[in-house]
């Protein structure tokens, strides 16, 4: 029966067959949707399609498009009497959808070329992403302004702290922080992440205000904590802001409900004490960053951090996680508590900055170290130096075989007063002091400008730790130099190192390559006495 229907109705069952073309075209449309509303689905970090493909494709589309009109437009001439294209209200509805199309296509296109932009600028700047809808990186700093809106006096800041650039982890994690996104970035030490998280927090806050605490940044270390109040307060100059650095005194004394306070910079412990004695209320928070923060999901800090995650309730509070190092298990954890973050990634993921000169120096014994060192500072001397050793009581006892060597030597370890540990760092970066001997205290984070050396006088207790010491040289661009000690308790933990040293470009001999990796547990072994003055001597 259906073969035999009548001429009449031969237009009305319509053969989706034959005319497969035109349903595609609906099909099309609707993918193109998906495509415009989703535009994370497609992949940054995969998006390595030619400008001249998108144009191809949009070429290809109009082609086909105008053999669909043809196609139907013979069809329509040869059902005669029965137009079923040709009412003129489906031609209407006809062009209202091409030109939906056309809309959408042009739309689709500019994206597609935003995209192979974007991924050019990532490339060149050595820049990973991942996570859907990733802003595109900042070009320049005037973007902040055009794109962002930056207030004048930030962009005054930037320019007479002698900014012409904007480093690359400041390219990508700005915008993403700006645009309201969770994030967790890894970039090298010394690359300006302190002020990829400070520029967008600054931005957001827009103004001072008497509501309560409204961004914090914890830090490992107190040293870390001051200098990025200090940083903070200069971004911030000729805009008045509750900038607070929590001491000692403030987490006692100060009743934050009474206290007004923008963006309290502290260490977990700090933080931890003042919530506790409920004078700290954060669930106002609207900004946290979790600043070296691997260091931070560490053993003895954990708890604490969790703490402080758990005081800042505000449901819509952006979290950030920044570090030079960024260990797997700390990702997990950080996926488990943040929402659609954008991951950043600058140059290789833990790995040292290419700017430092890295070399590892077999020293056979304890005596051996010091008399090396010894001989290398009477050859040649180029401070500022830092030396790291693995505990205070080793920082101690160095100090008293150097303090007599006619050289500027002082000492930085956790037996220290407060104001004791902000003498020495302040000597060492005014260049009262040459040498400043440190236990890992110092290590993650600390800007000291133009360290010409770091010396491992006791082998790190991790890579990361590696990355993070010599990364107190080599900062912004510079060069640096840094040299590992190490003796035969250390060779089983060698190859850990050196496969830092050699994925930063430096040389490695042979046989240290050829070691095992070793499933890194903290390396601190026992250690004979630096000292060889006999102790009723001193
Ligand atoms: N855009 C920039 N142009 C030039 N210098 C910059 C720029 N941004 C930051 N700096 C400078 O670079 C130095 C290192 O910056 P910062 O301390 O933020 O590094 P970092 O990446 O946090 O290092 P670390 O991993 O050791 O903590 C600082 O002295 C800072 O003033």
């Amino acid at each position: 029966m259906e073969k035999d229907t009548s001429f009449l109705f031969a237009g009305l069952k319509f053969n989706r067959k034959k005319f497969a073309d035109d349903f595609a075209r609906f099909k099309v449309k609707k993918e193109s949707d998906d495509v415009v509303e989703k535009p994370g689905l497609i992949s940054n970090e995969s998006s390595t399609m030619e400008e001249g493909s998108v144009v191809s494709v949009d070429k290809k589309r109009k082609r086909k498009k105008k053999t669909n009109r043809k196609r139907k437009a013979a069809h329509s001439d040869t059902v005669e009497g029965f137009d079923v294209w040709g009412s003129s209200k489906s031609e209407a509805a006809d062009e209202v959808r091409e030109e939906n199309e056309d809309e959408m296509l042009q739309k689709m296109k500019e994206y597609r070329l935003q995209q192979e932009r974007d991924a050019l600028s990532r490339k060149k700047h050595n820049i990973r992403v991942s996570g859907s809808n990733i802003p595109p990186p900042l070009q320049n700093f005037e973007e902040l302004k055009s794109r962002y809106n930056c207030k004048s006096y930030i962009l005054r800041n930037l320019t007479e702290l002698g900014f012409k650039e904007l480093t690359p982890i400041q390219r990508q994690a700005i915008p993403v922080l700006l645009s309201g996104r969770e994030c967790f970035a890894c970039a090298p030490t010394g690359s300006g992440k302190t002020f990829a998280f400070l520029c967008p927090i600054l931005m957001k806050l827009k103004r001072a205000s008497k509501d309560g605490v409204r961004a914090v940044i914890l830090c490992p270390t107190r040293e870390l904590a001051a200098q990025t109040a200090r940083e903070c307060k200069k971004l911030a100059k000729g805009k008045k802001f509750y900038i607070r650095l929590m001491t000692k005194q403030l987490t006692k004394t100060a009743d934050f409900s009474k206290f007004p306070c923008d963006i309290l910079i502290t260490t977990p412990f700090r933080v931890q004490f003042a919530v506790r004695k409920r004078k700290l209320d954060l669930s106002k928070v609207e900004f946290l960053v979790l600043d070296e923060s691997d260091r931070l999901f560490e053993m003895g800090l954990v708890k604490q951090v969790d703490l402080v995650l758990k005081a800042c309730s505000n449901p819509s509070i952006i979290r950030s996680l920044f570090s030079a190092t960024l260990p797997e298990t700390v990702e997990e954890l950080a996926r488990t508590i943040m929402h659609d973050a954008v991951r950043v990634v600058i140059g290789t993921k833990n790995s040292a900055s290419e700017s430092i000169k890295q070399k590892l120096v077999f020293v056979g014994s304890e005596e051996g170290k010091l008399i090396g060192l010894r001989q290398s500072f009477a050859e040649s001397l180029n401070p500022p130096v830092l030396i790291f050793v693995q505990n205070k009581e080793r920082a101690k006892e160095l100090y008293n075989e150097l303090k007599y060597d006619n050289i500027r030597a002082d000492v930085i370890h956790a037996d220290l007063s407060d104001i004791q540990r902000e003498d020495a760092i302040d000597n060492f970066r005014s260049g009262k002091t040459w040498v400043l001997i440190a236990t890992d205290v110092v290590a993650r984070g600390m800007d000291f400008k133009g360290v010409n050396c770091v010396i491992n006088y006791d082998f790190p207790d991790s890579a990361s730790a590696y990355i993070h010491r010599i990364g107190r040289s080599g900062r912004a661009g510079r060069s640096g130099e840094a040299i590992t000690l190490y003796t035969e308790a250390d060779v089983p933990y060698l190859k850990n190192v050196a496969n830092v040293i050699k994925a930063s470009g430096c040389e490695v001999p042979e046989w240290i390559m050829a070691l095992p990796t070793k499933k890194w547990k903290k390396h601190r072994p026992h250690r004979e006495m630096i000292s060889v003055i006999p102790e009723n001597d001193e």
